[in-house]
């Protein structure tokens, strides 16, 4: 049977500080699986799915990315298989669009070359594909990121992450900056892709309804622990006390809810 895209095992993380962000997490996200991780506001979302490129280090456990131990020996090899999406887009303002979407090829090309802006051919087709696919217009390519509005950047932001084909994509809280009208888009867009594709998605959000509607599996922290593993169908009430306490949800202008 194929390893699981992404496993955590056992992790638990201490901040230097001594804040404790995790504690004994354990998760299989099988491959192909949409899977959304839930939580309250500093519950260890950020740092349970950064963990899975090494942008955090466990201080225990071990993380597994499709069957091979992420250690700083494999770290290069596995990054090229993995695509991340950013809450605030993180693209580079000044540089073109195209410029933009090219930079995930960053795990393969090497920083010189892309800071060079050395992208070969084949690249600059594959971009303008991507962006097509996302709904960007030609005429958008060689605009600058920042003139573009925040659905738009974060279009650049998906068609970026999917550059290399990657296995796994991360989007961390990807519609957090977005006009709740729009969110529902721009995850349609990351599920539609990845898809396509056969990627696996492990996406944190803050809006429960936005979660039942796109994950096929559902996840959720609460001080660092796991405190849900089930379907969006599972997550009833009794299911979303436990993950928010009595307090429950914040609301969110959408009309949804958010943590
Ligand atoms: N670099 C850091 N140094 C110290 N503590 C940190 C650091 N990064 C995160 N933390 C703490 O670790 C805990 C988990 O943070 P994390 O960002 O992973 O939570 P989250 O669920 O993603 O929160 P949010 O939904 O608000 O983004 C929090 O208490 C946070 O303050």
């Amino acid at each position: 049977m194929d390893a699981p895209a992404i496993s955590f095992r056992k992790i638990g993380k201490r901040y230097p500080d001594g804040t404790r962000a995790l504690d004994d997490v354990s998760l299989d996200v099988p491959r192909g699986q949409f899977c959304v991780l839930l939580g309250p506001s500093g519950a260890g979302k950020s740092t349970l799915l950064r963990m899975a490129n090494r942008l955090a280090e466990p201080t225990e456990g071990r993380v597994i990315i499709e069957g091979r131990d992420l250690t700083p020996r494999t770290m290069k090899p596995i990054r090229r298989r993995i695509g991340m999406i950013h809450q605030s887009f993180n693209l580079v303002g000044r540089l073109s669009v195209a410029a933009n979407i090219m930079t995930g090829a960053l795990p393969a090309l090497g920083p010189a070359r892309v800071l060079a802006g050395l992208f070969p051919d084949a690249l600059k087709t594959k971009a303008c594909m991507l962006a097509a696919s996302v709904g960007l217009d030609p005429a958008h390519m060689s605009r600058r990121a920042d003139s573009l509005s925040g659905g738009q950047q974060q279009r650049v932001g998906i068609a970026r992450a999917f550059m290399l084909d990657p296995a796994i994509v991360l989007a961390d809280e990807p519609v957090a900056s977005l006009d709740p009208r729009i969110s529902s888009d721009i995850l349609a867009l990351i599920r539609d892709q990845a898809r396509v594709r056969g990627a696996t998605v492990l996406c944190s959000l803050h809006q429960i309804e936005l979660a039942r509607t796109f994950a096929d599996r559902i996840v959720a922290l609460r001080h660092g622990r796991l405190v849900f593993d089930g379907t969006p169908a599972e997550l009833d009430r009794n299911a979303i006390r436990a993950i928010y306490g009595e307090a429950g949800p914040v609301p969110i202008a959408s009309g949804g809810l958010a943590a």
